[in-house]
C-alpha cells in the first residue's frame, strides 16, 4: 500500500463520530490526529475556572496568550493537558460543554486556535477533527469528510458515553444542548461549521464506526495512489 503522507479533515455537528473515526483512521495509518474542540474545550475550562465571562473576548485572548494547551498520544486515548495539568476528563463536563460554543465563536480566539492547529499539522500525516477543519484550518487537505447524523441519533450516542463515562445525562435536554450548541457554531461569523464544497459527506446515523472509518480510509488510500509518492 502507498504511504504518501496526507491530511484528512474530519468535520461535522456534534456527536456525529468525528473523534471516534479520526483516532481509528490516525491509528490505521500511523498518523498525528488533533483534535480541535479539546482545545476550545480547554480554554473554556480555565476561562471557567477563571471567572472570565465567555463573551469577553479581549479577557479571553489575553487568556490563551497564557494558556499552553498540549495533545498527547497516549495508548488508546488522547491527553489533554492544560497548562501540563491532565484535563482530559474535567473539558467534557455539561458546564463545559455548554459553554464552548460562545468562547469559540469570537474571532481573535479562532485566529490564535487556527495558527496552533496549523502548526500541528505542519508535518503531513495527519488526522484532525473540529468544525472548520476543511474550509479554515486545513484548506488543502486531500482528504475531506462531513459527518452527519441525525439529532435523535447524535443525543442517544452521546448520552450512553456520558453515562459510561459517569456524567450524569438526560436525553431530552442533551438533545436540546446539542442543538443549540450546532446553531451557534453554525451561524457564528468567523468560520461557522460548514461544508466544504470539496467535501465528502457521509451520514453516520444508520452505519457502524467500522463501516465509517473504512470509507474514510477507502478515501484516503485512492488519493496516496493519485500521489504516486
Ligand atoms: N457510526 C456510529 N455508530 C454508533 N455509535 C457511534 C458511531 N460513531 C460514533 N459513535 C459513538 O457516538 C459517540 C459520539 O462520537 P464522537 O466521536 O465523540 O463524536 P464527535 O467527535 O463528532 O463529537 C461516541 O460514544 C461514539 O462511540
Ligand atoms: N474546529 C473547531 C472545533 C470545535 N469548535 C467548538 O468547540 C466545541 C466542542 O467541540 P468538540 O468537537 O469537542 O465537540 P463534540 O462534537 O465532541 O461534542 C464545538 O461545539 C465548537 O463550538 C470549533 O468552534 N471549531
Amino acid at each position: 500500500m502507498n504511504k504518501a503522507e496526507i491530511a484528512i479533515a474530519i468535520d461535522g455537528p456534534a456527536a456525529a463520530g468525528k473523534s471516534t473515526v479520526a483516532k481509528i483512521t490516525a491509528r490505521k495509518l500511523n498518523y498525528i490526529y488533533v483534535d480541535t474542540g479539546a482545545m476550545y474545550r480547554a480554554l473554556t475550562l480555565k476561562s471557567l475556572n477563571s471567572e472570565i465571562d465567555p463573551d469577553n473576548e479581549k479577557a479571553l485572548i489575553e487568556l490563551l496568550t497564557l494558556t499552553d494547551i498540549e495533545l498527547i498520544q497516549g495508548e488508546n486515548n488522547q491527553h489533554v493537558l492544560l497548562d501540563e495539568y491532565d484535563v482530559t476528563h474535567d473539558i467534557r463536563s455539561e458546564q463545559v460543554t455548554n459553554n464552548v460554543s460562545y468562547v469559540a465563536q469570537h474571532p481573535l480566539i479562532r485566529k490564535e486556535m487556527v495558527k496552533r492547529q496549523q502548526k500541528l499539522a505542519e508535518k503531513r500525516g495527519v488526522v484532525m477533527d473540529g468544525r472548520d477543519i476543511g474550509t479554515h484550518v486545513l484548506p488543502n487537505a486531500e482528504v475531506k469528510i462531513f459527518l452527519i447524523a441525525t439529532v435523535e441519533e447524535r443525543a442517544r450516542r452521546r448520552h450512553e458515553e456520558n453515562l459510561k463515562k459517569g456524567f450524569s445525562s438526560d436525553l431530552d435536554t442533551l438533545k436540546k444542548e446539542i442543538e443549540q450548541r450546532d446553531l451557534i457554531d453554525s451561524k457564528r461569523e468567523a468560520s461557522p461549521l460548514l461544508k466544504a464544497d470539496d467535501a465528502i459527506e457521509i451520514d453516520t446515523t444508520s452505519i457502524t464506526i467500522d463501516e465509517v472509518a473504512e470509507r474514510i480510509l477507502d478515501e484516503a488510500y485512492k488519493v496516496m495512489g493519485q500521489k504516486g509518492d
